[in-house]
């Protein structure tokens, strides 16, 4: 890599290895795309005194980084390349806090709506997609469902995986692992290790047809299964679900090191961190 820039700044950026050739991103119509922002947890793993997505990045709330890309940063790009911008954003939060954003919704009058969280992260997104369903009066065929903990994801990751949720129904981003990984039965011994090749580490948004997502959300209730992530439920109906080549910056803010790192790669980048509230 040090004798070859070129390529060791294609792996930093988790580009091109696995990406499209020539590095280009689509630009997707996202005129029937509708987002679901998740900030129902309570963030228990953060050790903090209030759940993760109030906790401030940066000067400005972890959940105000996807906000300000959702409401303003993504329509900007979207104008920009002349095609259609996401109509809807639903909020996931408690009704606890829904005071405090009440503003904002006001302000994006129509384009943004409040859902209730449910105990699980399942049941926020069934809340979050059935108050899409309702505000959308079904003009959306697809949702894209973000975690509000992942304020690191760009316009450039969201454009690829609608892009390629349009071309196979469903799509998710991730990355290829970069650790070994040991599957355990009791906790203690290693039962054994799945090949590395063959992983990757999922990120969101996550994008599916709202049609599919629904079929998916009543298997799963059907069959109890438990499912941590939103393309499992297309996963088990056996429909195809496209990885999306994104960026290993795309963390999810779970413990508190994790601020700091997200506070590092931000310093990095040109985009200003807006208060959505001020
Ligand atoms: C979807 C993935 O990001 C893919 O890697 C993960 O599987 C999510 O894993 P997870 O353990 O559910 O992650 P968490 O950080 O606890 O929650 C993800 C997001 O869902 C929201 N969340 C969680 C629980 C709940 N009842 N309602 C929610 O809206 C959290 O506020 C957070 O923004």
């Amino acid at each position: 890599f040090n004798q070859n820039p070129l390529k060791a700044e294609t792996f930093r950026r988790g580009r091109g290895l696995y990406g499209s050739e020539d590095g280009s991103v689509p630009s997707p119509n996202m005129g029937d795309v509708g987002f679901v922002l998740l900030a129902g947890g309570t963030g228990s793993r953060m050790k903090a005194n209030m759940p993760k997505q109030f906790l401030n990045l940066k000067g400005v709330p972890v959940l105000h980084h996807s906000l300000d890309l959702f409401l303003e940063r993504l329509p900007a790009y979207c104008e920009e390349q002349g095609t259609s911008a996401p109509p809807f954003v639903v909020l996931v939060m408690s009704p606890d806090f829904q005071p405090d954003y009440q503003s904002i919704v006001d302000k994006y009058g129509g384009r943004l709506a409040f859902a209730n969280p449910g105990e699980e992260r399942q049941g926020s997104v069934s809340n979050g997609l059935d108050k899409l369903v309702e505000i959308s009066k079904l003009s959306c065929q697809y949702a894209a469902i973000h975690d509000s903990a992942r304020p690191l994801v760009t316009v450039e990751e969201i454009c690829n995986v609608i892009g390629d949720a349009k071309e196979f129904g469903a799509a998710v981003l991730g990355v290829p692992c970069k650790a070994t990984i040991k599957e355990s039965e009791d906790g203690s011994l290693v039962l054994r290790t799945i090949p590395r090749k063959r992983l990757w580490e999922v990120h969101t948004p996550q994008v599916v047809k709202i049609d599919t997502l629904l079929r998916g959300f009543a298997k799963v209730e059907e069959e109890d299964l438990e499912v941590t992530d939103d393309v499992s439920v297309v996963e088990a109906l056996g429909e195809p679900v496209k990885l999306t080549l994104g960026e290993y910056t795309n963390l999810k803010i779970t413990t508190p090191e994790d601020m700091d790192v997200a506070e590092a790669i931000l310093e990095d980048r040109k985009v200003e961190p807006v208060n959505m509230l001020a």
